[in-house]
């Protein structure tokens, strides 16, 4: 863990979210673009090419999740997407369009796409996720809790409680963490193997406030732990 990185709780997080566009000019494309490459990034950097099962929530969280899916097809991975909820709103009607364009399948059968792949990619909730998941992504978690593929979670491990954990032991338990723009609270108790931090967007005013590392030379993402 580096020395001086801020954990942010989930009214900063959200607050930081809103300060990039709102005073520093970023569209939310943008954002998730560069958000979302650098998952697919981190997950070059450890995993082996093989099969991923992308799990997709209803907001921004999902949506970096189907700019990952879209990126590690580009990186000779072979991702699938589970994307039970989808709300017609053209950031994710658009970003579902280029997965089909890249011949990434949807699946349906969550229990068969869990036996049929090699690494699972937790993009259900990020920082706006509050009480006791409603359905349908509660099944969905406990199939993926119960499975026995490695978990990468996007932001936060979908369950947790964003400043306090895995407060009612619903959430996933994440081998690979990809904490981005600043990891948030509940990341001071993720004990999976990797811990990354993307994001690649954060002026640099914004980035000394924040107790940001420096990224390596050209890449999207670093290690944290
Ligand atoms: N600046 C950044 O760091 C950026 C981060 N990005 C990603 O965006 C998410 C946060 O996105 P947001 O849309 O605000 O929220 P979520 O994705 O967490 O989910 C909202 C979605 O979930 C539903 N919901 C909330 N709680 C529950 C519940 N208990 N059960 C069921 N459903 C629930 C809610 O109704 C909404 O539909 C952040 O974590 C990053 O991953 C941006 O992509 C780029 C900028
Ligand atoms: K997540």
């Amino acid at each position: 863990m580096l020395a001086n990185i801020k954990y942010l709780g989930q009214r900063a997080a959200q607050q930081i979210d809103v300060d990039l566009m709102s005073i520093h000019g970023f569209a939310i494309e943008q954002l998730m673009e560069l958000a979302g490459l650098s998952v697919a990034e981190s997950i070059a950097a450890e995993y082996a090419r093989g099969r991923v099962l992308l799990c997709i929530g209803p907001g921004n969280n999902g949506g970096d999740g189907l700019v990952a899916a879209r990126h590690l097809s580009q990186y000779g991975y072979r991702p699938a997407l589970y994307y039970p909820k989808q709300p017609q709103k053209p950031l994710y009607t658009s970003l579902l369009q280029q997965c089909r364009a890249f011949q990434i399948p949807l699946v349906q059968d969550l229990p068969a796409a869990i036996a049929d792949c090699d690494l699972i990619v937790d993009a259900i909730f990020g920082f706006s996720f509050a009480g006791p998941p409603r359905a349908p992504f509660c099944d969905a978690l406990d199939a993926l809790r119960a499975a026995d593929k490695p978990v990468v979670s996007v932001d936060i491990p979908s369950g947790w409680d964003v400043d306090e954990g895995d407060r009612g032991h619903a959430g996933l338990r994440p081998d690979m963490l990809v904490s981005l723009t600043a990891p948030k609270r509940c990341a001071e108790h993720f004990a999976g193997r990797f811990h990354y931090l993307g994001g690649r967007f954060v002026p640099p005013e914004m980035a000394r406030d924040l107790g940001l590392p420096s990224y390596p030379g050209t890449s999207n993402c670093i290690r944290l732990s």
